[in-house]
């Protein structure tokens, strides 16, 4: 089979255009190293990096990110879930030429990785959002914008260039607002929405509590609004002046209409439908009878998500729902996971389980505390250098290849001390 793979396809002993990009970045590494006693920037080692962002950043800020609801049960189950499988590799198979990429609602991505949605970017480094939307479009990974950020839908679109980008919806009460949002985000090339249902308040987040610590009370990752000619234009009517001229207030009425705790109904949807081209997909579907009424009302794909632990604590981890959602949904819409991965081998995992694609979160944003945008660049690269790899090692060609036949469930699960 390979002998008439290599004379179909005569192969440089570099492979691939996506093989060059991802593994040469373990090669430059060494070299770089070798060659000018130049090391990582950030560390490469998962189970370093938070502890590597903590030392860079002020507590409030380490917190926000590191912390979980509750006593962080459900970070650990996120976790604990992925030691659950485990790898079982094939040998001798022609995988010297890998090709990472997929197809997602009828585009052609680099590979199944994407940036997860994260808010106020901007207590973590100067660089926020816009750097990293930036540093994203370099690598081809898509940039999924937070309606919670701190750089605005347009500056958002103008760093990230030509690179690929999602709109991700903290749904306003208002309707009025939440339309100029999409058309907002459909004007700057954001081309698929994500809407995320797990977050219409915020959890009981002890580290943040204890602190009395939440950015947007003080005008912090608000821009969306900030910038919104609709939410502008009603704050002047009802207070008089602008959200610049009265932080505090317009703080107060922006949180009020993302955050105020009144959730939304399945039946509501048909608004965002109404109001966005694109496909529309449901972020923190954690029950195979949510995943069935998104289909019922017309949701293009789901994101199987527990929002990394950082909502409902004691709720199962991501993982372990994955195989029943799928098995619910997948033949029918574009099935997305994230919460808990960490390596290349937790993304195979994922798609051996059925997930399509998955969001990196806390990673890269640790990545962005310790180096900035090219902190995150070094950790995204990695993560994709990492899956490339262990692609190659577990014998797998293709985001085909990473099928169930891969994998298999255990009895002993290992410590959190190692992330597998
Ligand atoms: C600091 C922080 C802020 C986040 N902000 C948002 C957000 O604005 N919108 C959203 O949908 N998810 C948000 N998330 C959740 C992520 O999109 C993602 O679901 C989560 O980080 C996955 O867990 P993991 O990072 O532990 O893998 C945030 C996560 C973190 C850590
Ligand atoms: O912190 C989060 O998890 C989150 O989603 C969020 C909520 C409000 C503002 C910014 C981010």
């Amino acid at each position: 089979m390979s002998s008439s793979m290599n004379k179909q396809q005569p192969q440089s002993v570099h492979g691939t255009q996506e093989q060059r990009r991802y593994g040469a970045f373990q090669n430059k590494i060494y070299r770089d190293g070798l060659l000018h006693q130049q090391f990582p920037l950030v560390t490469t080692d998962p189970n370093k990096l938070e502890e590597q962002a903590k030392s860079k950043l002020p507590p409030t800020s380490y917190n926000y990110v590191a912390g979980g609801a509750g006593e962080k049960a459900t970070m650990d189950a996120n976790r604990l879930a992925f030691r659950q499988w485990k790898m079982v590799p094939r040998m001798l198979r022609p995988t010297t030429q890998r090709d990472l990429r997929i197809k997602l609602f009828g585009e052609t991505y680099e590979s199944p990785v994407l940036m997860a949605p994260v808010g106020v970017q901007t207590i973590f480094h100067e660089d926020k959002e816009t750097g990293l939307a930036e540093v994203c479009s370099e690598i081809g990974v898509p940039y999924i914008l937070s309606t919670a950020s701190s750089s605005s839908i347009e500056e958002v679109a103008k760093a990230n260039g030509n690179g690929p980008r999602w709109y991700q919806l903290y749904w306003p009460q208002d309707d009025d607002i939440t339309i100029s949002l999409l058309n907002r985000a459909k004007a700057n090339g954001y081309t698929a929405l994500v809407v995320t249902l797990d977050t219409w308040a915020l959890a009981w987040r002890p580290a943040d509590l204890d602190g009395a610590y939440i950015p947007f009370i003080k005008g912090v990752g608000n821009r969306t609004g900030f910038t919104d000619p609709v939410f502008r234009e009603k704050f002047a009517k009802k207070y008089g002046g602008t959200p610049e001229d009265k932080v505090q207030q317009a703080s107060e009425e922006w949180v009020g209409e993302v955050f105020s705790g009144a959730a939304h109904t399945w039946d509501q949807l048909a608004l965002l439908k109404k109001h966005w081209d694109g496909p529309i997909i449901l972020k923190g579907i954690q029950h195979p009878e949510d995943a069935k009424l998104a289909v019922k009302h017309g949701c293009d794909g789901i994101i199987v998500s527990n929002h990394g632990g950082r909502q409902l604590d004691g709720a199962v981890g991501s993982l372990e729902m994955l195989p029943e959602i799928v098995e619910a949904v997948g033949d029918k819409l574009t099935v997305i996971f994230d919460s808990g991965i960490r390596t290349g081998v937790d993304i195979i995992k994922a798609l051996a389980l059925g997930a399509k694609a998955v969001l990196i979160g806390r990673p890269a944003i640790y990545g962005l505390a310790v180096g900035g945008k090219h902190g995150a660049k070094q950790v995204l690269q990695g993560i994709l250098a990492d899956l490339d790899q262990s692609m190659g090692l577990a014998g797998i060609q293709n985001i085909a290849g990473c099928n169930h036949s891969m994998i298999r469930r255990v009895q002993y699960g290992g410590d959190l001390k190692t992330s597998n």
